[in-house]
């Protein structure tokens, strides 16, 4: 299993924007669009491709389609709708697969309460989508529902990454490749990322 830190310029730029601490709900829920929007590009650019022939305006023209696997997108509820349709840019005629799940605050243990998977799932390319990667269970029991049903190829796309969390990826899941805009330093005693963005969910959604 592999991390990419994306450190392109815009990543970099734009996830400094969503740092700051009286960001509006408008602002940091237009950045985790954009954000996710690159990772996107980053996380597809080993795609395989093939070629055909197309009906051209001058006649046949070969060109290239992205070949195999089609993809479902995974967004986390409910930060993980925040970067939804950033990723949905990129990549319009993906279904959509909803995960329902929310962490306890005093367990930090992932507490699931609504899933709704496409339907050819174990045909598909996953692309789970969260903005926070903090102890790495909500993404584990992701991951565990999607293989669970069927699914053999996973990505996760997470705008901040805590070094634990991805740890726990790794170990539970060593074949999930993890994209991020970055990989913060640690998680306080409340399980919340430093300096990561504070509570993704309550800035998405102008909950508190
Ligand atoms: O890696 P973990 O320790 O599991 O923490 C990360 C999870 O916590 C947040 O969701 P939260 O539980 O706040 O739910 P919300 O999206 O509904 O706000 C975040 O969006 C992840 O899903
Ligand atoms: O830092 C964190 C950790 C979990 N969930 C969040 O929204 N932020
Ligand atoms: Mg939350």
């Amino acid at each position: 299993m592999s991390v990419h830190e994306i450190r392109h310029p815009l990543v970099r730029h734009k996830l400094g924007l969503m740092r700051q601490k009286n960001i509006s709900t408008r602002s940091f829920r237009q950045l985790a669009g954009e954000v996710g929007n690159l990772l996107t590009y980053e996380a597809s650019k080993d795609l395989e491709l093939e070629d055909y022939t197309l009906d051209g305006w001058c006649g046949d023209i070969s060109a290239e389609r992205i070949k195999g696997k089609k993809i479902t997108v995974v967004p986390i509820l409910r930060a993980g709708l925040g970067m939804l349709d950033g990723v949905l840019e990129m990549i319009p005629s993906a279904k959509i697969s909803v995960v329902g799940l929310y962490r306890d605050e005093e367990t930090l243990e992932p507490v699931s309460y609504f899933d709704k998977l496409a339907g050819d799932i174990d045909q598909r390319m996953a692309l789970v989508v969260d903005p926070m990667l903090a102890t790495g269970g909500s993404m584990n029991a992701t991951i565990d529902l999607l293989k669970n049903a069927g699914c053999t190829s996973i990505r996760a796309l997470v705008l901040v990454a805590a070094p634990e969390g991805i740890k726990a990826v790794q170990q539970a899941h060593p074949d999930v490749d993890i994209y991020t805009a970055s990989v913060d330093d640690h998680l306080n005693e409340n399980g919340y990322i430093i300096p990561g963005l504070g509570d993704a969910g309550d800035k998405i959604f102008g909950t508190e």
